[in-house]
């Protein structure tokens, strides 16, 4: 598990490659075939992930990516080794799944069924708060949450039950790459909540200083970016303020923070060892090996951080040196399926 830290900050582990003895192809300067990868990706996801730069260094490591066709089926398109998708709706998950069932040699990125869970704001979330990371030189928290999944007018009794704490944040339940699904809202008072519009998740706001933590993880790459968010909510603002009000993607920005305006106690990154615990805590319960964790510090403390969001194949193309990340990531994938001798196409010396 290796945490690199935004440019200009040391990375505190080099990734150990012993090189590889490859065999060249005299005709020409390319390497053979060593990774067929398919993709099956909306538009929008391919041209900010799929950027020129990472095909053209991915080729020149024998690594080629070629389109899966929606509207053919599957296991007539190939040979893959690895299939990476990220596709809206329910149908491709029974695609993949019987794809999977019938070719076990093909590295599926990632299985739908571990997609599925955090594709919903309860089970994205549920049993965070038990890990054990004792000795990883901070704690994670989740805060304080509720569904509402039919009648919001009824669910001010719910949340005074449930003990929440004003303000809450809002969240449609389920998330579908949809803008809807990325629509919250501040809620201040118990009575405006009946103009939200279930099935949503009630989840306690936390002062954090206004500034977030994208934890980027691709396999057993960590890469953390710092990211604007919600300002603090003062007492007063809990006091005098009622009623719902959406807000924008205030951290779904294009670029990181530039951390030297900020205040070094909001600022500073979650430490690495509760980085490399968490992720590696979640790469074993959820099965998941592209994602990332929206971490926030609880404002005023040192060490205590809540985890807010959990997100399938992010917008990687905004990570700083992402193409490296996963040419190095897929080329450890074709490495581990040589040695298994099922790389759809060999040649290559290791
Ligand atoms: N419990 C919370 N306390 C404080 N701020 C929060 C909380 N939940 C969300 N936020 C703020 O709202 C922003 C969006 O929340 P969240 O990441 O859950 O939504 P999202 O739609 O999944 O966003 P994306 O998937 O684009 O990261 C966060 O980046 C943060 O700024
Ligand atoms: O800034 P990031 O990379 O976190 O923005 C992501 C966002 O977190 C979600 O992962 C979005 O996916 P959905 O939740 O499915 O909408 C990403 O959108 P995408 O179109 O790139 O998949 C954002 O990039
Ligand atoms: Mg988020
Ligand atoms: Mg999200």
């Amino acid at each position: 598990m290796r945490v690199e830290e935004e440019e200009g900050e040391e990375d505190n582990m080099v990734p150990q490659t012993d090189g590889e003895v490859v065999a060249l192809d005299t005709a020409s300067s390319e390497q053979k075939e060593r990774l067929v990868i398919g993709y099956a990706l909306t538009s929008k996801k391919k041209q900010s992930f799929l950027q020129p730069k990472l095909e053209v260094l991915a080729r020149k490591k024998g690594i080629s990516f070629v389109s899966i066709d929606q509207d053919k089926p599957l296991s007539e398109q190939g040979p893959f080794d690895v299939v990476l998708h990220k596709l809206l709706g329910n149908e491709w998950h029974d695609v993949i799944e019987d794809y999977q069932k019938k070719h076990p040699e093909v590295t599926v990125l990632d299985p739908p069924g571990a997609i599925q869970r955090i594709y919903n704001r309860q089970s994205m979330l549920q049993g965070l708060a038990d890990l054990n990371l004792a000795e990883c030189d901070g704690m994670i928290c989740v805060p304080k949450q509720m569904v509402v999944l039919h009648d919001t007018t009824s669910s001010a009794n719910e949340v005074a039950k449930a003990g929440l704490k004003f303000p809450l944040v809002a969240k449609p339940l389920l998330v579908d790459g949809t803008a809807k699904s990325h629509q919250l809202f501040l809620a201040y008072d118990c009575l405006s909540l009946a103009e939200l519009e279930p099935p949503l998740v009630l989840q306690e706001f936390v002062n954090h200083g206004g500034v977030l933590f994208k934890v980027f993880v691709v396999g057993d790459v960590i890469r953390v970016v710092r990211r604007f968010s919600l300002p603090n909510v003062s007492n007063v603002e809990k006091e005098k303020v009622a009623g719902v009000f959406q807000f924008p993607r205030v951290s779904s920005a294009a670029a990181s923070v530039d951390k030297t305006d900020l205040d070094p106690r909001v600022a500073e990154l979650p430490p690495k060892p509760l980085l490399e615990g968490l992720v590696r805590e979640l790469r074993n319960r959820l099965g998941l090996r592209l994602f990332n964790i929206d971490m926030i510090r609880e404002h005023g403390s040192q060490d205590v951080f809540y985890v807010i969001d959990i997100n399938y194949f992010p917008g990687y193309g905004k990570m700083p040196d992402y193409e490296q990340v996963f040419i190095d990531f897929f080329l450890g994938l074709a490495q581990a399926k040589h040695e298994k001798g099922l790389c759809v196409k060999s040649g290559i010396e290791m």
